[in-house]
């Protein structure tokens, strides 16, 4: 069976007289990674830090194994372990004291403390950097240190807000493996970004959040579906131009064709399955076939077509 280890039931976060989220329902099941995709300013952050019970909801609420981040602060906490944007704890000189103080929080005793700080820093190649101050820091070794936070909490519902930005390639896809590696250990999985690559290689979910709202849900296979005439099946042929037309006039769920010297570009839904079928007309025409592309739409239409936006637009 499968479980629920998050319920967003209609929750609304208002800030003065910005909506940041507006009565978001969505479950997240246990053991997956899901994506919280959207433009800068459409609530990723702001619904993060509510599951994270940094803030409260307006309206609505969150539950996490059954347990209201409104009412039940103490047991979500025990639950959920969060990698924010930036070290928050600027009370703290440098990168090992936090994490040691972290571990502290978490319930490991002082001399376990030190033992898993020490494993986690070294496999983030953090150890170099554990006396600095967070000012002589890069951004990417903070968002490292943020990261290392929830390895040494192993929480059971682990958050990380844009992961990846600021890293190098070489350590982004260290990450990506560091982040399904907690997903192989039954945890489950939440990541905020904007970059729709690290979407599509580490999600098997998304949400699409734009002005607060949730505009989409779905695998990303699905969700490419959902873009009317999104593939575009490319067939280059020998034979009578009319013919063809006829042939895809004469076939369902063919959006658009456009032809152009013996090619033909057609615009539809399930551009793999639909392809077969085509060519498998062309053929009994006797129209010859001489090549077959198919292209899908990226993550980035999807993104286009679902919030109508430009990805960095404010
Ligand atoms: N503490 C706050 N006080 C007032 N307004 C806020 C606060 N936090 C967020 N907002 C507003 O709520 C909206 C959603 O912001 P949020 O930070 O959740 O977006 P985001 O999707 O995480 O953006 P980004 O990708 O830039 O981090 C924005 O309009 C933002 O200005």
């Amino acid at each position: 069976m499968v479980t629920k280890a998050i319920e967003f039931k209609n929750f609304t976060k208002v800030f003065g007289s910005t909506i940041a989220v507006d009565s978001l329902n969505l479950d997240i099941y246990e053991g997956e990674i899901f994506g919280l995709l959207g433009p800068n300013g459409s609530g990723k952050s702001t619904t993060l830090l509510t599951l994270s019970t940094v803030y409260k909801p307006t309206r609505g609420d969150i539950y996490v194994y059954g347990h209201s981040v409104s009412r039940e602060g103490d047991i979500v906490r025990r639950y959920v372990g969060i990698a924010f944007q930036e070290p928050k704890a600027l009370w703290i000189d440098t990168p090992y004291e936090l994490l040691e103080w972290h571990a502290r929080v978490v319930g490991y005793s002082r001399s376990e403390a030190k033992q898993v700080v020490k494993e986690v820093m070294e496999q983030l190649n953090l150890w170099e950097h554990r006396k600095k101050m967070f000012y002589q820091l890069s951004g990417g070794t903070r968002k490292k240190i943020e990261i290392a936070k929830v390895l040494i909490q192993r929480p059971k519902v682990a958050i990380f807000d844009e992961p990846t930005a600021q890293v190098d390639v070489i350590t982004k896809h260290a990450l990506w493996d560091i982040i399904r590696g907690l997903r192989e250990e039954g945890t489950t999985v939440i990541v905020a970004t904007n970059d729709m690559f690290e979407a599509e290689r580490i999600c098997e979910r998304i949400g699409i959040i734009f002005k607060g709202r949730l505009r989409a849900l779905g695998r990303v296979e699905e969700l490419k579906d959902q873009i009317p005439g999104g593939d575009i099946v490319e067939i280059q042929f020998e034979g009578d131009e009319e013919k063809v037309k006829r042939l895809l006039d004469s076939l369902s769920e063919i959006g658009k064709y456009q032809f152009s010297d013996h090619r033909v570009r057609i615009y539809l839904n399930k551009g793999e399955e639909k392809a077969v079928e085509i060519i498998n007309n062309f053929t009994s025409l006797n129209i010859k076939v001489k090549k077959v592309m198919i292209q899908e739409p990226t993550l980035d239409d999807v993104f286009f077509y679902f919030t109508g936006s430009m990805l960095k637009e404010g």
